[in-house]
């Protein structure tokens, strides 16, 4: 267990994301075969409700295979995969996925790919609501290609939130934005995390976005866990400081030594 200061998590909860209950996401015994190839073997894994999970590890380590089977995009070879002791193929709503590419429809307004997310019909208060959160709100009328990536990526992520799930998946959602637009959209997406209470698990390339972004970082090798190293977060943000620095050194080294 390491200490650092990060984020403060004393926020005041917007009406959208209160009475939000974390999903539980189990794996036990799981492997992934495709032909010969086992790429994980007897993985076993417990992500506590309301935790901020992230899976680093070399290119082809099978990140992201595990985040499929965990977002019930495929089944495991042998084990189970539960959120909420059901399986992850049956999250449904409790379940969301943000991807690389934010997957906009470029024929519908930014108000209307939020509105996607919604199950049970339009809900314009909702969406100008999760728009609000993702500091968005001049923007319900534009068109996705209007928009920068940053800004597209936060409409993703309004979409992910309006229908309050107890999981995001995140697969690498902020591998293809400048640098600056990265550390801000890290940022958001901490602080919607520390206000709304929903389990996140994400997959990324970045040891220090993990580092700053996570309760705890799993490196993944040779079919399972190599290390895991949990993070305590205290006190005010401090990005760049000498013990985040030390821990990003620690896991540098786990997935090295792979
Ligand atoms: N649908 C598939 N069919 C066959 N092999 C697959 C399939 N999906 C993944 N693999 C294989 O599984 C292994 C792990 O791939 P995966 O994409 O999970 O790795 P990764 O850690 O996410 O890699 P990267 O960091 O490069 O994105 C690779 O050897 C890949 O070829």
């Amino acid at each position: 267990m390491q200490a650092v200061n990060l984020l403060p998590r004393d926020i005041e909860v917007p009406p959208m994301l209160r009475g939000n209950q974390g999903a539980s996401v189990r794996l036990s015994g799981v492997s992934r075969s495709f032909d010969a190839n086992r790429v994980l073997a007897g993985l076993d894994l417990h992500v506590r409700p309301g935790e901020f999970l992230s899976i680093v590890g070399k290119s082809g380590c099978g990140k992201s295979t595990l985040l499929r089977l965990i977002a019930g995009l495929d089944k495991p070879t042998t084990g189970t995969v539960t959120v909420d002791g059901k399986p992850a193929t049956q999250a449904g709503d409790r379940l969301r996925i943000m991807f690389q590419e934010p997957r906009l429809l470029p024929w519908a307004s930014v108000a209307d790919n939020v509105a996607i997310g919604l199950r049970n019909g339009p809900d314009p208060d909702a969406v100008a609501e999760a728009l609000e959160l993702v500091q968005l709100p001049d923007k319900a009328s534009f068109w996705p290609a209007q928009l920068s990536g940053g800004q597209r990526q936060r409409v993703a992520l309004a979409r992910a939130l309006v229908s309050h799930p107890g999981l995001l998946v995140l697969d690498e959602p902020l591998g293809a934005l400048d640098a600056l637009t990265r550390l801000t959209m890290q940022n958001l997406i901490r602080d919607m995390h520390a206000k709304a209470g929903f389990t996140a698990i994400l997959v990324t390339h970045d040891v220090a976005e993990a580092v700053a972004l996570s309760d705890r970082v799993i490196v993944l090798g040779q079919g399972g866990i190599l290390s895991q190293t949990e993070i305590l977060r205290v006190g005010p943000v401090t990005r760049g400081s000498a013990e985040l620095a030390a821990i990003e050194g620690e896991i540098l080294d786990a997935i090295f030594a792979a």
